[in-house]
């Protein structure tokens, strides 16, 4: 019985020798999707049967988590030494890191770990070197730092990005505008609201035999691709896609004449550095910052001054996509949420400053919040249900015409 990859090496082979058409189509998407089940299959640990290798649990810290993933000797240990000032051993021989090497970056009042981890090469996802626990652990990441060197030819991005790719990280991509939603009955119902240049009704229904998926809704928003619906599909599965922010860091300029670190430079998500030379270190920070778009909320007690020095930091990648007023009191403190009756909000996210805003209210950056607590009485009412004239956006929690009077809370915020 050939094992897991060989059979993946025989589909690759397969869908190389396909010639690509019309008549085939149908043919490679049930290809892809089979593919996708063995790799699936092989990065399950239990059934691969891999272990847990010591030195790669690094617990998290601070507000968000960058990997630095790259070839060996490109300067990833060099890069964590000198944006964190954690010592982590850099050599001019390749695998000189073998585990995860945690630091602390301090940006704008935030923390972001970083991580250096051990070099990757080609066929890390099926388990070479530490491939497959150094992927694992940039699938925890919050955004990618790949780092490349600028010496070397650009075959180094492509393989990377396919090695990722291969564990089901998508890099710089919105998850696809497709909705699968499961029936009792009624087979395939296939829809799309755009023209589709590529899926079919006859595609999708080869792909979904392939998922033991009969009675299923299909709707189409955008022109996808096979692999778009195929992730999608994986949504439910053992390796669901994680859509990451991916900055292509590429180090060593200082080997570069001008002209050729230029022409990097003007690639999509991309920063050229020079770690030896200390090189555009402040812009990488700034565009890790900028791709990172962490959202800010400072906090304040009545009649004080805000507190500038700790804010609540919330994270788009993490998935509360929406950074509401609720999300920021539940991070205060889950208990907070029942005492909630509205909050103060100053900043750019509001019409005038301040404003009484619900819990459905979105929070922009470097916004400055106090939370207005319910009274006994309030929250005897409210338990009842008992709702009289106006009400707070999102509550539903009768506006107290006192509170709003009270000059003390119009006061424009002390800066
Ligand atoms: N010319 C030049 N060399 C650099 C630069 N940054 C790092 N290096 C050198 O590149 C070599 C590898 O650096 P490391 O930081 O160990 O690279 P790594 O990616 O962590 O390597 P592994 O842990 O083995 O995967 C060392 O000899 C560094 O001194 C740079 O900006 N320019
Ligand atoms: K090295
Ligand atoms: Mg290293």
């Amino acid at each position: 019985m050939p094992g897991i990859l060989e059979k993946i090496a025989a589909l690759e082979h397969e869908m190389a020798i396909t010639q690509k058409n019309k008549a085939t189509t149908t043919h490679l998407g049930s290809l892809k999707a089979k593919l996708c089940a063995l790799r699936r299959e092989l990065l399950n640990p239990e059934k691969a049967g891999g272990k847990k290798v010591p030195g790669f649990e690094v617990q998290r810290y601070g507000n968000s988590r960058v990997a630095l993933i790259g070839f060996p000797s490109v300067g990833k240990s060099s890069l964590l030494t000198a944006l964190t000032g954690v010592e982590s051993e850099a050599a001019d021989y390749e695998f000189t890191t073998l585990t995860c090497i945690p630091g602390v970056v301090h940006l704008n009042d935030a923390k972001i770990q970083l991580l250096d981890l051990p070099g990757i090469i080609s066929g890390a996802a099926q388990g070479k070197g530490r491939g497959r626990q150094v992927i694992a652990t940039a699938r925890s990441a919050d955004m990618i730092l790949m780092v490349l060197d600028a010496t070397k030819d650009d075959a180094q991005r492509q393989m990377l990005t396919k090695e990722l790719e291969d564990v089901g990280i998508r890099l710089n991509k919105q998850r696809p505008k497709i909705s699968v939603n499961r029936t009792k009955t009624g087979g395939l119902k296939f829809n799309a609201t755009v023209p589709l240049s590529i899926l079919s009704y006859e595609m999708c229904h080869g792909i979904l035999q392939t998922y033991k998926i009969f009675n299923v809704d299909v709707v189409i928003h955008e022109d996808a691709s096979i692999d778009d619906f195929i992730d999608v599909l994986e949504e439910s599965g053992t390796t669901p896609r994680v859509y990451m922010k991916c900055i292509y860091v590429y180090n060593k300029i200082d080997m570069l004449s001008i002209k050729m670190v230029d022409t990097l430079a003007r690639q999509p998500f991309t920063q050229v550095i020079s770690v030896r030379q200390k090189m555009n270190l402040d812009g990488l920070l700034d565009r890790i910052w900028q791709e990172l778009a962490l959202v800010r909320v400072y906090t304040k007690k009545k009649g004080m001054f805000p507190d500038f020095s700790d804010p609540l930091v919330m994270t788009p990648q993490r998935g509360n996509k929406f950074l509401t007023v609720e999300n920021a009191v539940g991070m205060l403190h889950k208990s907070l949420l029942e005492e909630f009756k509205s909050a103060l909000v100053w900043g750019t996210s509001v019409r005038s400053s301040p404003q009484i805003c619900g819990k459905t209210h979105e929070l922009q950056d470097e916004d400055v919040m106090q939370i207005q607590k319910l009274t006994q009485a309030e929250r005897a009412r409210k338990s009842h249900g008992k709702k009289t004239g106006q009400t707070v956006a999102g509550t539903g929690i009768p506006v107290d015409p006192k509170a709003a009077r009270d000059k003390k809370d119009k006061a424009p915020l002390k800066t």
